[in-house]
């Protein structure tokens, strides 16, 4: 969020402070600038009017500028961490301007001199690295687009996850962008203002990137300084930049240089790149991602979710891990199976889970926390994290020592957890105390007993405390001034102070050649003496000894934590791993999920599958889910997969049944179990789900036209390999243009597509297409009709729907009846007139009764309810049990004689 800059021309009343103020805001245009002043951050002009009103705070002035008030408002330094945090959550972008100088040194250079400040740091959402910042449970990426004009691919894309340093590339054609964007949610992203203008004018710039996107000068995206940016920032063997294409070093470059220009000079450890191609996972588009409700539902929350039912992990790290793979779900059955052979041997040895679960539960965010050691923005908790992650992987990796032959990623996991550099967390745990400070600055968390030196400093501030005290008790003794005290405070440090009446006796002989006067106060007075500032001396240079010795010991752990980065990171994501395959294990074996058989054939059959987020609704209400089976498996030699029409009624179940194929593809190749009693899916390259399109108005798009570009996405990008799930395709517009473009639809996906697909309709015309589409076949939700009223039995059943149940729908929804019966006489006109056995004046009349509303006939007057009536006349206090029962037999017999007539 761009704000406005302030006027530059400084003008010659300018006060010295006020030109360091525009010299530091003109070289950091678009950030509100966090000026330090004592205690306080201030922000004048637009900057404090900005701030004042996204935080509630009070705007005041601070002198004139060019004959205008100078707005502005503070923050405490104490509580500048809330504020910022609450700016960066709305958008905007801070600049932290800190004083570079005692204000005393500027003092020395004239009585007019400005303390010296510089910018130490630029905060933005995807360059945030403190915990009090960031979401635990959730990556936060900053990533970079780089356009190519002439080259393979059209974009690349370079994200990173400074807190954590995982950094990432893809080379993308112009139709992957939005997926892509779309699958790694970033919180900001960098673009030059041509390649932003350019994909607004291809209709490729998504609205919601509106919110994120940060335009960034042309030269950080060369791709020619970005190869020794590259090298700089990653040094070593491990990552040679000529093997990304020219886009991708672009993009990864601007992401350094964007980093690196917002730490000001710390170095930021990021991670190899990773180069991702978009093959290696199964495909699952931005409509997709929310028709389907994977991370949130799409009403925006996590709740309902299929992510918070599956999200069974016991740390941060994990959570982000168990997020990224359902993200990104795999399309290699090799890979797939290896994951699920993992959860397979956990999920039938619950005791050892359980056990890993439990030792999990203890490991702290390694990953942040080696960061912010890295960014010199660590403390001693920080460091004990470390050591704590450490020791927890030993014991984990003793817990899996028991397997005798562990499948590969069990075995991958064992090998790198025993591997944890054990001597390291032993000089952690030596060196620092139980209790820690968050920060080093103050010292106070080097352990007693550690560091000999430290230990006698302590000691010796410990004694001159006691010598304090000896030497107060001697004072008071040679002065007789029983309510003499040695204090101390900031600004004088230690003094002797006594009450006023005393400290006239004092300033006289012989007192006065001991106590030198330092401040008179309204009801005491205090002095110092010779001896005490000696004392002073002696104190504050143990403590400060004792101090400096503990940075020292500070400095030494953080070298040898950064020593170890790599084998640390690789700790890291060990224990992610670890605690998803357990997490998921656990989730199988509580939930009754079940492992899918995966293999390269397209192959779909789903044995007794459930709607993981809809089962957990309908057993929290007390009912039990119905469970359905779908098979769409095919093969190449009779043109692919198979197509399922699925009709019946509104309300029925057939949203959740679409929907729960799909997620159960999905699960399956994140690794996961299913729900289900058995699963055999051959892997599937891209999934497509459109349930329950709803319009754009936002974005200027009807409902239908909605569908109708999603509908095209779908057939133009939809392979032999994919799963389409699609409901009520063409519901928007008049039936017969519904229906023809449903009937094409149907046409082209079993056809030429071949995929295999689940296609929930009303128009019951098209199940006719089964007579001539050999892999299309109908299926129809099960309802009941029970005394006029229908009942969903939730159950898929050979065959098609004879009718739609939408006027009992309508009647549960509570349309009143006067509707409802002209609703039903419209209806069985209609249904005659279709099968032509309506007389031609029984036609006339019914057009001629519309529109509706002209026949409605006055509601029918309410009649009193004959129980209701015989109830007002029941006096429960006034009976006794036998006349209450009675009653009670009474009432039930007029019901059933109201019923009878
Ligand atoms: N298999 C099932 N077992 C138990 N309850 C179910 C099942 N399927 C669906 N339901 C219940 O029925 C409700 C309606 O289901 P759903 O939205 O899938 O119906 P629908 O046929 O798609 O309706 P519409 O055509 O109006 O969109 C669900 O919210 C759920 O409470």
């Amino acid at each position: 969020m761009d704000q406005p800059q302030l006027e530059p021309a400084p003008s010659p009343a300018l006060t010295p402070m006020m030109a360091q103020f525009f010299e530091i805001k003109a070289v950091n245009p678009g950030y509100l600038l966090f000026y330090r002043m004592g205690d306080f951050y201030e922000l004048f002009f637009e900057d404090a009017e900005i701030a004042s009103a996204a935080l509630g705070i009070v705007l005041t002035k601070r002198g004139k500028h060019l004959g205008q008030d100078i707005q502005m408002c503070g923050v405490p330094i104490h509580a500048a961490n809330d504020y910022l945090n609450k700016l960066v959550k709305l958008g905007h972008r801070v600049a932290i301007c800190e004083q570079m100088e005692d204000p005393k040194e500027a003092k020395k250079r004239g009585a007019k001199s400005v303390v010296r400040r510089g910018v130490v740091r630029l905060i933005t959402a995807g360059t945030l690295t403190e915990d009090d910042h960031l979401d635990a449970r959730a990556a936060n990426f900053l990533a970079a687009l780089a356009m190519v004009r002439h080259g393979e691919t059209d974009f690349a894309l370079a994200w990173a996850d400074i807190s954590t340093g995982e950094t990432f590339t893809a080379d993308l054609s112009a139709d992957q962008l939005q997926d892509e964007l779309a699958r790694i949610d970033p919180v900001e992203l960098l673009l030059t203002e041509a390649t932003q203008s350019a994909l607004v004018e291809r209709h490729l710039f998504a609205p919601s990137w509106s919110a994120i996107a940060h335009t960034a000068p042309a030269q950080s995206f060369d791709s020619e300084t970005a190869s020794a940016t590259l090298r700089g920032a990653f040094p070593g063997e491990a990552f040679d930049p000529s093997v990304l294409s020219r886009a991708s070093r672009a993009a990864l470059g601007a992401i350094i240089a964007y980093v690196g220009e917002s730490q000001k000079g710390v170095g930021v450890a990021l991670r190899a790149p990773l180069a991702e191609t978009t093959s290696t996972y199964l495909a699952i588009d931005a409509a997709t991602r929310s028709s389907l409700e994977l991370h949130q539902t799409q009403r925006g929350q996590v709740r309902g979710s299929l992510r918070q039912v599956i999200d069974l992990t016991v740390t941060a790290p994990g959570s982000r891990l168990l997020s990224a793979r359902l993200a990104a779900p795999l399309a290699d059955a090799a890979a797939i199976n290896q994951r699920l052979d993992a959860v397979d041997l956990l999920a039938n040895d619950t005791m050892l889970t359980g056990r890993l679960r439990s030792d999990l539960k203890a490991v702290p965010d390694l990953a942040r926390a080696l960061t912010r050691l890295v960014l010199e923005r660590g403390g001693p908790r920080d460091l004990a994290a470390i050591g704590a992650a450490i020791s927890a992987a030993a014991a984990l990796s003793r817990h899996m020592a028991q397997l005798a032959e562990p499948p590969a990623v069990i075995a991958r996991l064992a090998s790198t957890l025993a591997a944890a550099p054990l001597a390291l967390a032993s000089q952690l745990a030596l060196a620092l105390d139980d209790e820690l400070p968050l920060l080093s600055r103050d010292g106070g968390f080097v352990r007693q007993g550690y560091d000999q030196t430290l230990d006698d400093e302590r000691a010796l501030a410990r004694q001159t405390r006691a010598v304090v005290a000896a030497l107060q008790a001697r004072l008071i003794d040679e002065t007789d001034v029983r309510s003499l005290k040695i204090r101390h405070n900031g600004v004088l440090g230690y003094f002797v102070e006594v009450p006023a009446g005393h400290g006239a006796k004092l300033l006289e002989e012989p007192h006065r050649q001991v106590f030198i006067h330092r401040q008179t106060m309204a009801n005491a007075m205090r002095f110092t003496t010779t001896e005490l500032a000696d004392l002073e001396g002696r104190i504050a240079r143990a403590h400060e000894a004792a101090l400096d010795i503990e940075l020292k010991v500070f400095a030494s752990l953080r070298y040898d934590v950064l020593s170890r980065t790599d084998a640390l990171r690789d700790l890291a994501d060990a224990l992610a791993e670890l605690d998803v395959t357990t997490a998921l294990a656990h989730l199988a074996a509580t939930r009754r999920y079940t492992r899918p058989e995966i293999d390269t054939s397209l192959a779909f059959e789903i044995t007794g599958g459930r709607h993981p987020v809809v089962e957990d609704m309908v057993l929290a209400e007390g009912q039990s889910f119905v469970a359905n089976d779908a098979d769409l498996s095919g093969d190449d030699a009779s043109g692919g997969g198979r197509l399922w029409l699925v009709t019946g009624p509104n309300m029925g179940g057939k949203s959740t049944f679409l929907r729960q194929n799909a997620l159960i593809a999905i699960l399956a190749q994140m690794g996961s179990f299913v729900p289900a009693s058995a699963a055999y899916i051959g892997v599937v390259d891209r999934v497509f789900s459109r349930v329950g399109a709803s319009d754009d108005i936002a974005h200027g798009r009807s409902t239908f036209m909605v569908e109708m570009v999603e509908t095209a996405a779908i057939l133009n990008r939809a392979t032999r390999r994919s799963l389409v799930v699609l409901d009520e395709i063409g519901r928007g517009t008049a039936t017969f243009d519904g229906l023809s473009i449903a009937w094409a639809a149907v046409e082209a996906l079993h056809e030429t597509t071949g995929c295999r697909a689940l296609f929930a309709t009303h128009f019951h015309e098209l199940t006719s297409l089964a007579k001539t589409l050999t892999r299309v076949s109908n299926v129809t939700m099960k309802v009941r009709e029970w005394e006029g009223e229908v009942v969903f039995l939730h159950e898929v059943a050979a065959g098609a729907a004879d009718r739609s149940y939408g006027i009992q729908v309508a009647r549960l929804a509570g349309v009143p009846e006067p509707v409802l019966r002209r609703a039903r006489q419209v209806l069985t006109v209609l249904e005659q007139r279709s099968t032509g056995s309506a007389s031609s004046s029984q036609k006339a009349s019914v057009l001629d009764d519309l529109p509706l509303f002209a026949h409605q006939s006055a509601p029918t007057p309410v009649q009193q309810d004959p129980v209701l009536l015989a109830l007002d006349a029941v006096r429960p206090d006034e009976m006794t049990p036998k006349q209450a029962i009675d009653a009670l037999y009474e009432l039930k017999k007029i019901r059933d004689d109201a019923r009878r007539s």
